[in-house]
C-alpha cells in the first residue's frame, strides 16, 4: 500500500454521540463486516471487551483496519467517558487525523472539549461529523455555532442536509453539487445503495437557492483561508466563481484542513444509514497521509499483527506509516516510543531539533530537544483510591502480577502499598475506572478480589509560616551521625510557577554545603511533602527555605534526609494545616421538568451552580461540586430524571475545604463519627 493512500484516523466524541455506531457503519460499507452491529444489542466489533459490551460504552481504543476505494484506513475508536481520557491521549499521539462525531441535537458537549484540546495539542487535523440528523431536535446552525464558540474552531460546511428530523433523507455536496438521497424505505434497507446525481435546474427551487447561497459562502470562506485558491478565483475564474473545478476546490479545502485553518463539517445519521459513505470519502480526501505528518520512524519486530478489534492477523512486514500490534515486549509500557536503533532515534531528534530551532530562530535547551521526537502521554493525577485484597494470602503474588500487567497497559492506574497497614492501594481516575479494573482482574486473571471503600485523594496545604529546628544524633554500630537543621515553611502560590512546591536555600547555606548533601536535603524536603500533617495526604502550595544545615563528619547522607524530613513534619504540624479537596466541573443535561430536583440534590452535595443554559428542550446545568459528594451520582441522577439526564465530570481544581466540612472529615478519618 502506497503511503499516500494510508489514513491513520482517530474517531472521537462525547459519550453517546454515536462514535461506535458510525465506526460500525464504516466497517460495513467498506465490506469488512457482513452484518450491521448495533450498540444497543451489544454486538459491535470495536466495543470488544466484555465490560464494554455489557455497559454499552467504549473503554480501550480498539483499532480496525479496512479499505475504502483505493485507500487503507486505520481507524482508532477512542472512548468518550471522562474516566478514560488517558486512553484518548494514548490513541491521539499516533494519529495523523481525527473525525469528531457530534450529536447534531446537542452540538459540542463537555467531553468533546477535553478531547478536542488534546487533538489541538498534537496538532491533529480534524473533520467534524454532525450525527443524528434524524432527531427532531437536530440543528445544523446550532451545531456550527457551538463548534465556533466552544471549540474556537472555524467550521467549513461542505454539505447541506435535505429534509430535517424524521424527514432527513440525504445531502447535497457543496463542492460537487452532488445530490445524495438514501431512500431508507424499510428497516431492511442498509443504506449501501443510494441515489447520487448532480443537482438539476428542475430540483426543488428552495433547495437550489439554499445550495447556491451556501456554496457561494463556502467559496468565499475558502478563498479567505487559502491564498492559492484566492489567486485561482481572481485569475481564471474571476467572471464566474461558480465555475471553479471541483478538484481544485477540494485541493484547497484539503490545504485548509491540513494547515488547521478550518475544519470540514459533514452531516448524517449513522443509525439510519445516511451520510456515512460521503464521510469516508471526506476522510480520504481531506485528512493527511502519514508522510504528510511528522512520524517517519521505521520499526522492525519479531511478530507483527494486524488488529481487527479482538482478532489479530499475523503479517510478515510493515511499512512506515501503518499501525500494527506486536507482542511479547517485556520492558515497554504505554507511552514509550520504540525505534529500530539508537542512531535513527538520534537522527530523528536532530532533525526535529533543527526544524524547531529554525522555526524559533534560537537554540533549544536539552530538555526541550529531548521531548521533541514524540510528545509523551500526560498522565492525569488519580482522584480516587481504595484498598484491594486477594481472597487468600496465597493469591497475593498473582494479584501483584495482574496489577503489574494492568499498570503497563494503563498508566492512569497507580498501585502503591500503604506504609502503615501494608495494604495494596489502587488509585484511579473515577468510580467506573476502579470498578472496571476490579472486573478485569476477575475475568482476565481469575482472581476474586475485595475492594475497600472508595476514597477521595485529598491534598494538604498550610496557612501560616513557621520556622523550626531539628537535631538528629544517633549512633549506629561504631558510627555517630549528627545533623542540625533549621528551615522555614510558608504558604506558596503555585499558580505563578506551575509547580506545586518550592525549595530554596539561604545564600550562606548554599555556599557551604556539598552537592551530595544538597541532594540529601532536597530529598528530605520532598519526603516531607509526601505526607501532610493532618491526614497524611500529599502537600502542595508550600515553599521551604533551608536556613542552616550542619553535618558532622562521618554522618551518612540518609541521616541528613531523615533529619530534614523530621524537621519538615514538625514545621508543617505547627503551620495550621488546611485540607484541599478535588472539585469537579459538572455538566448535566436534563429535561426542564426534572431541573428543580437535580438542583435540589446538587445543593445538598455542596454544589455551586455556575450557569444554566437552554439547549432545545433541555437545560444544561454547569456547576462545580466537591468530588467527595459525587459518589454514586450516576445512579441518583438516573432516578431523579427517570433515566433521561446525562452528565460529565472533570477535575477542575483543588480547593480549600470549609472549616466545618474539614472538621467533620478529620473526625470521620479519626473514627470519631
Ligand atoms: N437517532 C439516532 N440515534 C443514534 C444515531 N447514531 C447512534 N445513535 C444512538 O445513540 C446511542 C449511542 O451510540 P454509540 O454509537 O454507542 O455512541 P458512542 O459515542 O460510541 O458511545 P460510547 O462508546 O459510550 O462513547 C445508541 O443508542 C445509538 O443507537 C443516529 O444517527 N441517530
Amino acid at each position: 500500500m502506497l503511503t499516500f493512500r494510508i489514513r491513520n484516523i482517530g474517531i472521537m466524541a462525547h459519550i453517546d454521540a454515536g462514535k461506535t455506531t458510525t465506526t460500525e457503519r464504516m466497517l460495513y460499507y467498506s465490506g469488512y463486516t457482513r452484518a450491521l452491529g448495533d450498540v444497543d444489542d451489544g454486538d459491535t466489533v470495536t466495543d470488544y471487551m466484555a465490560q464494554e459490551r455489557e455497559r454499552g460504552i467504549t473503554i480501550q481504543s480498539a483499532a480496525v483496519t479496512f479499505d475504502w476505494k483505493e485507500y487503507r484506513i486505520n481507524l482508532i475508536d477512542t472512548p468518550g467517558h471522562v474516566d478514560f481520557t488517558l486512553e484518548v491521549e494514548r490513541a491521539l499521539r499516533v494519529l495523523d487525523g481525527a473525525v469528531a462525531v457530534f450529536d447534531a441535537s446537542a452540538g459540542v458537549e463537555a467531553q468533546t472539549l477535553t478531547v478536542w484540546r488534546q487533538a489541538d495539542k498534537h496538532k491533529i487535523p480534524c473533520v467534524c461529523f454532525l450525527n443524528k440528523m434524524d432527531k427532531p431536535g437536530a440543528s445544523l446552525s446550532y451545531s456550527l455555532e457551538s463548534i465556533k464558540t466552544k471549540l474556537k474552531a472555524n467550521p467549513v460546511l461542505l454539505q447541506i442536509p435535505i429534509g430535517s428530523g424524521k424527514g432527513f433523507i440525504g445531502l447535497v455536496d457543496l463542492i460537487t453539487k452532488q445530490r445524495m438521497v438514501w431512500q431508507g424505505k424499510s428497516w431492511a434497507d442498509d443504506g449501501r445503495l443510494f441515489e447520487s446525481r448532480v443537482l438539476e435546474p428542475t430540483d426543488d427551487p428552495e433547495l437550489l437557492e439554499e445550495v447556491d447561497q451556501a456554496r457561494g459562502g463556502l467559496i468565499e470562506q475558502v478563498a479567505d483561508l487559502d491564498d492559492e485558491f484566492a489567486e485561482l478565483l481572481l485569475g481564471k475564474y474571476s467572471d464566474n466563481f461558480d465555475a471553479v473545478p471541483a478538484g481544485k476546490f477540494q485541493e484547497a479545502v484539503r490545504r485548509v484542513t491540513l494547515a488547521r485553518k478550518g475544519v470540514p463539517v459533514l452531516c448524517g445519521s449513522s443509525l439510519k444509514n445516511k451520510g456515512v459513505q460521503p464521510l469516508l470519502d471526506a476522510i480520504t480526501a481531506y485528512l493527511p497521509a502519514p508522510n504528510e505528518r511528522n512520524h517517519d520512524l521505521v520499526e522492525r519486530m519479531s511478530r507483527l499483527l494486524l488488529p481487527f478489534a479482538d482478532q489479530h492477523v499475523e503479517i510478515p512486514s510493515l511499512s512506515a506509516g501503518n499501525i500494527a500490534l506486536t507482542v511479547g515486549l517485556k520492558q515497554t509500557v504505554t507511552g514509550d516510543t520504540i525505534v529500530s536503533s539508537k542512531a535513527s532515534a538520534a537522527a530523528a531528534a536532530r532533525r526535529a531539533q533543527k526544524g524547531a530551532e529554525e522555526k524559533r530562530g534560537s537554540a533549544l535547551s536539552n530538555r526541550e530537544s529531548s521531548s521533541l521526537v514524540l510528545a509523551g502521554v500526560e498522565v492525569p493525577d488519580p482522584v480516587f483510591f481504595c484498598s484491594i485484597e486477594p481472597p487468600t494470602m496465597s493469591k497475593q503474588a498473582d494479584l501483584e502480577h495482574a496489577l503489574n500487567c494492568l499498570q503497563r497497559e494503563d498508566p492512569s492506574l497507580k498501585v502503591r502499598t500503604d506504609p502503615d497497614s501494608g495494604q495494596t492501594i489502587l488509585c484511579g481516575m473515577g468510580e467506573l475506572h476502579i470498578e472496571i479494573l476490579h472486573d478485569r482482574i476477575k475475568r482476565e486473571y481469575n482472581i476474586e478480589t475485595h475492594l475497600g471503600p472508595l476514597q477521595v485523594a485529598y491534598r494538604e496545604t498550610i496557612l501560616q509560616s513557621v520556622t523550626t529546628t531539628e537535631t538528629l544524633d544517633r549512633t549506629l554500630g561504631e558510627k555517630r551521625h549528627i545533623v542540625n537543621a533549621e528551615l522555614t515553611v510558608s504558604p506558596w502560590s503555585e499558580s505563578a510557577t506551575g509547580t506545586s512546591y518550592y525549595i530554596a536555600y539561604e545564600e550562606e547555606v548554599e555556599a557551604q554545603i556539598s552537592a551530595e548533601v544538597r541532594e540529601a536535603v532536597d530529598s528530605g524536603v520532598q519526603s516531607g511533602y509526601l505526607q501532610g500533617p493532618l491526614l497524611g495526604y500529599p502537600v502542595q502550595g508550600v515553599s521551604t527555605v533551608i536556613r542552616s544545615v550542619h553535618v558532622e563528619p562521618g554522618t551518612s547522607l540518609a541521616m541528613v534526609s531523615a533529619c530534614i524530613s523530621r524537621c519538615m513534619l514538625k514545621a508543617l504540624q505547627q503551620a495550621s494545616g488546611q485540607v484541599l479537596e478535588p472539585v469537579m466541573a459538572l455538566e448535566v443535561t436534563v429535561g426542564e421538568e426534572y431541573l428543580s430536583s437535580v438542583l435540589g440534590d446538587l445543593a445538598q452535595r455542596r454544589g455551586c451552580v455556575r450557569d444554566i443554559q437552554s439547549r432545545h428542550d433541555n437545560k444544561v446545568l454547569l456547576a462545580t461540586v466537591p468530588l467527595a459528594e459525587m459518589m454514586g451520582y450516576s445512579t441518583v441522577l438516573r432516578t431523579l430524571s427517570s433515566g433521561t439526564a446525562t452528565f460529565s465530570l472533570e477535575l477542575a481544581s483543588y480547593e480549600p475545604m470549609n472549616p466545618q466540612a474539614q472538621t467533620s472529615l478529620l473526625n470521620k478519618m479519626a473514627g470519631l463519627s
